[in-house]
């Protein structure tokens, strides 16, 4: 069994104060013994409008977030050192519009995988929020094979990913064992969905799912307000942590790879697909 940390955040357009309060989880996640800490989508910041949301963007080797969260690694490097799951924003399009991308950071900060989210979230829900997150990201393309951690093998996606069965499936299909989707979820959609998808997808796969999230009031209007509720579902769809309140900014939980054996090994879902494929 790993501990892992996962937490929650209510990030605002300041990349310095931002960097600070991931810097200080990033100690306090290494001092408990997480071996792995998992921040939520947009850590870096949270913007009052598309336009916002590019201009600030910033690439990772000149961002003071970055350069806050690769100062608390060196400075636990040694004594306990801790990867960390980040969701940032990059320019890209030429300084028309941002990428949304998670990074996966060694101990010593250098980047070790970086998966740019693929579904954007262009919506308008029933007393909900009309959102166009197209305006300001570019859709990425490519679902990436997982990637091996010290928790298990992790395949990633980000916030609205999670709604397409298809993306967990196939990184399932591709040795995936845990499966990331830090998020910033809208208040309403969360209350109405976000432990219905976050244990469905541990269930359909068979996967550890680690979902960190955004949490509050992301500007002093209250123009942004995300659900909170950061959660990590074991693969029998049991929650085995979850964050309770806005403020509670650090949960953690065991990944055990043996229990996930188990429940594959009862229920081989994976070798029940009929081949042929009776769906094409
Ligand atoms: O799927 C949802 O309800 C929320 C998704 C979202 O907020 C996002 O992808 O940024």
């Amino acid at each position: 069994m790993v501990l892992a940390a996962v937490g929650q955040m209510r990030s605002t357009a300041s990349l310095r104060a931002n960097g600070e309060f991931a810097a200080q989880l990033i100690k306090r996640a290494a001092l408990k013994g997480a071996k792995a800490l998992f921040l939520p989508e947009a850590s870096d910041y949270i913007a009052k409008s598309a336009a916002e949301t590019v201009e600030l963007a910033k690439a990772v080797e000149d961002s003071p977030f970055m350069a806050a969260i690769r100062k608390a690694l060196a400075a636990v490097a040694e004594s306990t050192p801790i990867y960390v799951s980040v969701g940032v924003h990059e320019p890209c399009d030429g300084g028309q519009r941002v990428k949304n991308t998670l990074l996966w950071l060694d101990p010593q900060g250098m980047i070790v995988h970086m998966y740019q989210k693929i579904h954007l979230f262009d919506v308008d829900v029933a007393n909900g929020p009309i959102l166009r997150e197209s305006r300001s990201v570019e859709p990425g393309k490519t679902v990436l094979p997982p990637f091996e951690s010290p928790i298990g093998q992790i395949g990633s996606g980000i916030c609205y990913d999670i709604r397409f069965p298809e993306h967990g499936q196939y990184l399932r299909s591709q040795g995936a064992q845990i499966l990331l989707y830090p998020s910033a979820f809208t208040v309403s959609t969360g209350k109405a969905h976000w432990h219905l998808l976050s244990r469905a997808r541990a269930v359909d796969n068979q996967c550890y799912v680690i979902n960190a999230a955004q949490a509050g009031k992301h500007d002093a209007e209250g123009t942004r307000e995300s659900y909170g509720h950061a959660i990590v579902v074991d693969p029998w769809g049991t929650v085995v942590a979850e964050a309770q309140t806005e403020s509670d900014d650090l949960i953690f939980a065991e990944i055990d790879l043996e229990k996930l054996a188990g429940v594959r090994m009862k229920m081989p879902l994976e070798d029940q697909r009929p081949e042929p494929s009776p769906y094409k």
